[in-house]
């Protein structure tokens, strides 16, 4: 019976080949670098979490969580993000490192796509948390490390749209009085279905003013100067995050990275841990963000030791694409040999790798066809037939 299931993967799980093995890694080490530089440290948590602690706080619609029982019965998850294993760890094992705490992660996370639609289930993360300072010195840490680790990678033309989740929360419950009307202006934004928003803005049962605020919500978008106009759109609650964002804007100048950012009032993300600034990266060549993030100032709470905190991720596998590399990052050598100089293709072969070249060392007897073979190398060297006197000691 054939069995062509076994060759195929499961829904949204890739292969990396080695081209774009070598490209990742270089991408990754670079940022790496960048990051490490900016003094956070690197950790890793384990792939599976508790469904009930981690899963439940990682703030992933349930249906795109991979389930599984362990052995007692004890639903687990593979880790849909790395901010809730994150705030578990400071809670727990680092609960004695006082704050603020810089960390930082590569690793992949698992969100179940509903169909194929070519939407990888599992992907890496390049991020960052700043947990313990609700500064926004913070907040612009973290959004030009971000900008910082991007251009260090070879990305030059994108930008960051930045908006803030305590000013729609303001506005829509001081217009629209209680969560659940608000809600449902929220997943239009979530959406970014604005014809929509605004057609349900307009038949909702406001004063003209309520109703024009809302939809001048829509235009707030921009640079710099839009703030005035959000300060006339806030709600009472709301004019601190105007001022927020004001600050932001003049620390990320001193950063050099404000022409990089603009301001969008409408963005709202799929995690609904965010309590303030948000954030998401964008490129003319991708059309969804390649990176997020935002700040969480209740989500360390939910692990029994509270902190505001701020951190982003970005998506290796959608930078990469961004990117576009085509050539080889790293050259091979090849050394084809036969056996009476295998001894001369040996040591070639280490003094190749002390120079930090990689060489693939090949009998020749082990090819087919040698010139097809030797064809995939920038550069091949012969150790073919009888030794030459001298050559190797
Ligand atoms: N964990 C978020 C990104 C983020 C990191 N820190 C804060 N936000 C995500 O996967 O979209």
């Amino acid at each position: 019976m054939s069995k062509p299931f076994v060759f195929e993967k499961p829904m949204g799980m890739r292969d990396t080949l080695p081209l774009l093995y070598q490209v990742k890694q270089q991408v990754r080490q670079v940022m790496e670098q960048e990051i490490k530089g900016w003094g956070y440290q690197f950790i890793q948590t384990p792939t599976l979490e508790y469904y009930d602690t981690v899963g439940e706080a990682s703030a992933i619609l349930d249906q795109q969580l991979f389930k599984l029982l362990d052995s007692e019965g004890k639903t687990l998850v593979l880790r849909p993000d790395m901010t809730a294993p994150i705030a578990r760890v400071v809670s727990s094992s680092m609960k004695n490192v006082s704050y603020p705490i810089r960390l930082a992660y590569d690793s992949a996370v698992f969100r179940s796509q509903q169909r194929e639609g070519g939407r990888p289930a599992e992907f890496e993360q390049v991020g960052v948390e700043l947990i313990g300072d609700g500064t926004s010195s913070a907040d612009a840490e973290v959004i030009a490390l971000m900008v910082s680790a991007l251009s260090k990678a070879g990305l030059d033309e994108f930008k960051v749209a930045v908006g803030h989740i305590g000013f729609l929360n303001e506005l829509f419950l001081e217009v629209l009085g209680n969560a659940e009307r608000a809600e449902e202006l929220l997943r239009f934004l979530y959406e970014k279905n604005y014809v929509g928003y605004a057609s349900h803005v307009k038949n909702l049962a406001l004063s003209s003013i309520d109703k024009k605020r809302l939809l001048d919500l829509l235009q707030l978008r921009g640079s710099e100067e839009i703030l005035e106009e959000a300060k006339q759109i806030a709600a009472a609650g709301g004019q601190k995050a105007v001022a927020d964002l004001q600050e932001l804007f003049s620390i990320l100048e001193m950063y050099g990275v404000k022409d990089k950012v603009f301001l969008d009032f409408t963005l709202f993300s799929h995690m609904s841990y965010y309590t303030g600034i948000v954030f998401e990266g964008y490129t003319k060549e991708l059309g969804f963000p390649l990176c997020s993030g935002g700040r969480y100032d209740q989500l360390l709470d939910e692990f029994g030791r509270s902190a505001q905190a701020i951190g982003f991720g970005i998506r290796l596998d959608y930078l990469i694409e961004a990117l576009d590399v085509k050539e080889p990052v790293n050259p091979r050598t090849c050394i084809v040999f036969s056996p009476e100089r295998r001894k001369e293709a040996i040591v070639k072969s280490r003094e190749l790798r002390e120079k930090g070249k990689s060489a693939v060392v090949q009998d020749i007897s082990g090819v087919g066809n040698v010139d097809e073979y030797s064809g995939r190398f920038e550069e091949v060297i012969y150790y073919i037939g009888k030794p030459v006197k001298g050559e190797v000691k």
